[in-house]
């Protein structure tokens, strides 16, 4: 898969590339960051799924993590997170359409020729990435943000054969259950409830998925975060990783809101939390 270098800057002991490729998956050009330590690697990987409104830039230039991910020795991914261009649908809301991808395949016109998020990160995002640079495709870990944090949960839980480790930043945990879930399984997957549960982290650890596969799940949390009770209700995925033995650290941080400054707080626990399972033996 032919990758086009946009950008690149010499980056702590590494170098950050903004890079562009045609995905197959949503039929357009995509972009996305990837942090590369020097050395020869290969290195693992760490992809990070940002949140509404989010390019692949906003985690890139806000979280701070480069730091710490050149001092691990780990490849950082950070993927927009929508299909987007004149020919792909939109909406004027903030929270559907581009720069909501929510990471499901949709099904639903008009959304269904380009929003195939999950497929693009779970099939053409790691062939890119794995093509492309120094990595160990066989020690990945996936973490992200609101929208990104219930898809770094959601793709782990559905493909554990690509993952080793998992962790999110103030998660949609139950986007059946939130008014954000809600609007944009309505519109990219249907009126059908059913077909929503297979996106559902809460619902996905309570039928067993990827039973046993995560020794612990790292979840931090601000406790002053705008979104908290009525779109991320972490004690959902609190009851839910109880009802089946799921080892969950949540941790909750008052005074911390829904921004980058709370990820930029808390990332370098997230980089060291994924380099401690993924370069174990
Ligand atoms: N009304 C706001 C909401 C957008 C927002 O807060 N986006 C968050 C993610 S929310 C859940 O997925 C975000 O990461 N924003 C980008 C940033 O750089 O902070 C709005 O329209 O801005």
């Amino acid at each position: 898969m032919s990758i086009e270098f946009i950008e690149s800057h010499r980056c702590f002991s590494g170098a950050l590339h903004f890079c562009r490729h045609q995905s197959e998956a949503t039929g357009t050009p995509m972009r996305f960051s990837a942090y590369v330590p020097d050395g020869e690697g290969p290195f693992p990987v760490v992809t990070f799924l940002s949140g509404l409104t989010c390019t692949e830039e906003n985690f890139t230039v806000k979280a701070g993590a480069y730091r710490r991910a050149s001092a691990l020795n780990l490849v950082v991914i950070a993927p927009d997170t929508s299909p987007r261009g004149e020919g792909v649908a939109n909406d004027p809301a903030y929270d559907l359409g581009q720069g909501a991808g929510f990471y499901v395949d949709a099904t639903e016109a008009p959304w269904a020729p380009h929003f195939r998020m999950e497929s693009y990160i779970a099939k053409d995002l790691q062939q890119v990435v794995a093509e492309n640079f120094p990595v160990d495709m066989k020690r990945q870990g996936i973490t992200g943000h609101s929208m990104g944090g219930h898809g770094a949960l959601t793709l782990a839980l559905k493909y554990p054969d690509l993952f080793r480790s998992v962790s999110a930043f103030a998660p949609i945990v139950s986007p059946t259950r939130c008014p954000w879930g809600e609007k944009a399984f309505n519109a990219y997957l249907g009126a059908d409830r059913e077909t929503w549960k297979a996106h559902d982290a809460t619902l996905l650890i309570e039928a067993g998925a990827a039973k046993g596969h995560y020794e612990t799940i790292l979840v931090d949390q601000g406790g002053a975060d705008n979104f908290l009770e009525a779109q991320l209700k972490p004690e959902l995925l609190e009851e839910a990783c109880a009802k089946v033995g799921q080892k969950l650290v949540l941790r909750m941080h008052p005074g911390h809101d829904h921004s980058y400054y709370f990820i930029q707080t808390f990332i370098d626990d997230h980089l060291a939390f994924h380099a401690a399972t993924l370069l174990a033996a």
